[in-house]
């Protein structure tokens, strides 16, 4: 894989344990916690596990990027605009919701949903844009193999294969997968902050004598220019690696609001409460799941 000459040691490592986020559904939250409100560009990160009638029904958003990846079952994404897709086990959907947008993320089949929603900030030139999405499918995502490690390259570039995926906050977002025995190095662009998830298995990071962190946890990267990681157990080893170019600017977060300033989240306020400014369709608009 790439070449590492500083790799990055791991500086903080969290458990995201379980809360209830939605309507009955489950998040283990890591990134927008209250001991890690904001990793710039990240607002959150969030392993979810929904079962119906459990879900995430009609809500907003305004000034943030959410990026969902599924890992197990479906969910059925529907907003104000009339826009609704079913992303399976693999899909990814890359929602911008620029200056606003109001839909529901439920589950779309019988048993337990489960995937990763990652919230990215934009920056202030780039809140109030039109939303966008791009959506993958699973089969569509580059998916690259070497030296016992496999890469599905969900935004960025890994093992000379780049991801169409167009990033307005620069943003790589890596799923890799290492079999015993395995040795990674990743680059990473220096200036990024960049922080591992682990979704499976055990996994040695930053050096070999590193000890081993098990799924569901957290780790942030100090800096250096790219990752080591080693699989030094018996079973498949799979986290993911993300890293975002600093946004630099001040934070005012209101739930599903993110601007720069309290006087724009009154204002976010004041559009969603009177259906202005981007929240016109929300006045007539609900889900069909809506209850
Ligand atoms: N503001 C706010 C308040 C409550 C919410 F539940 C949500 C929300 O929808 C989600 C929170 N994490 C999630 N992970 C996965 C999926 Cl599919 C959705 C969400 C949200 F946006
Ligand atoms: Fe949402």
């Amino acid at each position: 894989s790439g070449f590492v000459s500083e790799p990055r040691n791991v500086v903080r490592k969290f458990l995201a344990r379980p809360q209830h986020e939605g309507l009955g559904a489950i998040v283990r939250r890591s990134i927008g916690r209250f001991e890690l409100k904001y990793f710039d560009p990240f607002l959150a990160l969030d392993e979810f596990s929904v079962t119906a009638p459990a879900g995430f029904p009609d809500h907003p958003h305004r000034g943030f990027e959410t990026v969902t990846y599924m890992l197990q079952g479906s969910v059925t994404h529907e907003d104000f605009e009339g826009h609704k897709g079913t992303i399976h086990a693999g899909d990814l959907q890359w929602m911008t919701a620029g200056k606003g947008i109001v839909h529901s993320e439920m589950p779309a089949a019988q048993g337990t949903q489960k995937g990763l929603q990652l919230w990215i900030n934009l920056s202030s030139k780039h809140k109030m844009i039109e939303p966008r999405y791009q959506e993958m499918l699973s089969k569509d995502i580059a998916e690259v193999s070497k030296d016992g490690i496999k890469v599905r390259v969900i935004a960025g570039e890994a093992l000379g294969t780049k991801s169409p995926i167009y990033t307005r906050t620069p943003t790589m977002y890596l799923d890799f997968t290492l079999k015993p025995g395995s040795h990674l190095q990743q680059p990473i662009p220096i200036s990024w902050n960049a922080f591992v998830y682990v979704i499976e298995g055990e996994g040695v990071f930053g050096t070999s004598k590193s000890l081993p962190v098990a799924a569901h946890h957290l780790l942030l990267l100090g800096s250096g220019d790219g990752l080591e990681a080693w699989n030094k157990s018996s079973k498949p080893l799979r986290f993911i690696l993300v890293g975002g170019e600093p946004l630099g600017e001040p934070l005012a977060q209101w739930g599903p609001f993110v601007m720069n300033t309290q006087e724009e989240i009154n204002q976010t306020l004041e559009d969603f409460d009177n259906y202005a400014n981007g929240f016109e369709k929300a006045r007539h608009w609900r889900s069909e799941a809506a209850v």
